[in-house]
């Protein structure tokens, strides 16, 4: 299968955070979920894949092209969505989008007509004026206008009410009918991918902690409760987030099977959501609560 983006052991070192070597692959027409707590690394990936900031070292490939120097081709060629507003305030947003068409060799103005009728975008207010939604609308129609194959989505749901997030989730889920087209979303906003990601991959403190199919995450991966005493001579290292107290234990294991030989029917093993996973994992380390 055709990779449309492939990143390799990238890095980027600021004073207090790392992004450590991380390794990415989407295949073409997929969409991958890029989870990770509050500064994980995830801004700065997505920085760094649209050559916004300098890597320290690492590939990073898109369409097949390395992004050092084919920058502009690619863009050309990516849809990109993301959370701070980079539009100018005292323009409409006509005017705006005005603006950006042109940049675009494949800006298709009537797509871009029909997303503002569907979004219902009021052309003829300042972008001041819109609200976090409507922005959001419209830096999304201006993504879906140049017949971009690469969706690029940083925290595109953020803040948003649950209903604007509900469009948008239908809106990129309606765009992978189409199989030549491909989505790279991040999120802290687990639930967003429980419908749409084919992929998850878990950042935490700059590294890639899994990357793997939605489905196989939750299949193979469970959450496991049981008496403090059945961790005798059990291998706490095959537990992540062990939390224990006086009582007994939680933690999350990513192997059902090994769990049920280990322990048997003496623990309660229960299915782990997206948030569970990202929550244990990034809560390795912590050993005693005073409950759970
Ligand atoms: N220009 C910079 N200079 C120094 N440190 C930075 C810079 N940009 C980001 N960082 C640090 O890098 C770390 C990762 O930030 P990043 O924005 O990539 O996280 P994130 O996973 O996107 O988080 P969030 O979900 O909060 O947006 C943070 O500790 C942040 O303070």
């Amino acid at each position: 299968m055709e990779n449309i983006l492939e990143i390799s052991n990238l890095s980027k070192n600021y004073k207090d955070f790392s992004l450590k070597g991380i390794d990415i692959a989407l295949e073409k027409g997929y969409i991958m979920g890029f989870i990770g707590p509050n500064g994980s690394g995830k801004s700065t990936t997505i920085k760094l894949m649209m050559n916004l900031i300098k890597k320290d070292s690492g590939t990073i490939k898109i369409f097949g092209l390395d992004n050092d120097q084919n920058n502009l081709a690619i863009k050309e060629r990516i849809g990109f969505v993301y959370d701070e507003n980079h539009f100018y305030e005292e323009l409409t947003v006509k005017e705006m989008k005005d603006v950006i068409s042109p940049f675009y060799r494949r800006w298709d103005e009537s797509v871009f007509k029909q997303y503002a009728k569907d979004f219902e975008l009021p052309l003829n207010k300042e972008i001041k004026n819109l609200s976090k939604g409507m922005k959001m609308k419209f830096s999304l129609a201006i993504a879906l206008s140049h017949h971009a194959e690469l969706f690029i989505m940083d925290e595109p749901t953020s803040g948003l009410d649950p209903l604007v997030r509900s469009e948008l989730l239908e809106v990129l889920q309606s765009l992978l009918q189409d199989e030549n087209k491909s989505i790279f979303f991040s999120t802290h906003i687990t639930s967003d991918l429980d419908k749409i990601a084919d992929f998850i991959t878990l950042i935490h403190n700059g590294e890639i902690i899994l990357s793997k199919t939605k489905d196989e995450l939750l299949e193979e991966y469970c959450l496991v409760k049981g008496s403090k005493k059945l961790l005798s001579g059990h291998r706490p290292e095959n537990l992540i987030g062990l939390k224990q107290n006086d009582y007994g234990f939680e933690a999350l294991s990513s192997s059902k099977k090994e769990i049920i030989k280990q322990f048997g029917d003496s623990v309660m093993i229960e299915k782990p959501t997206l948030e569970d996973i990202m929550v244990f994992y990034t809560r390795r380390g912590e050993r005693r609560v005073s409950s759970y």
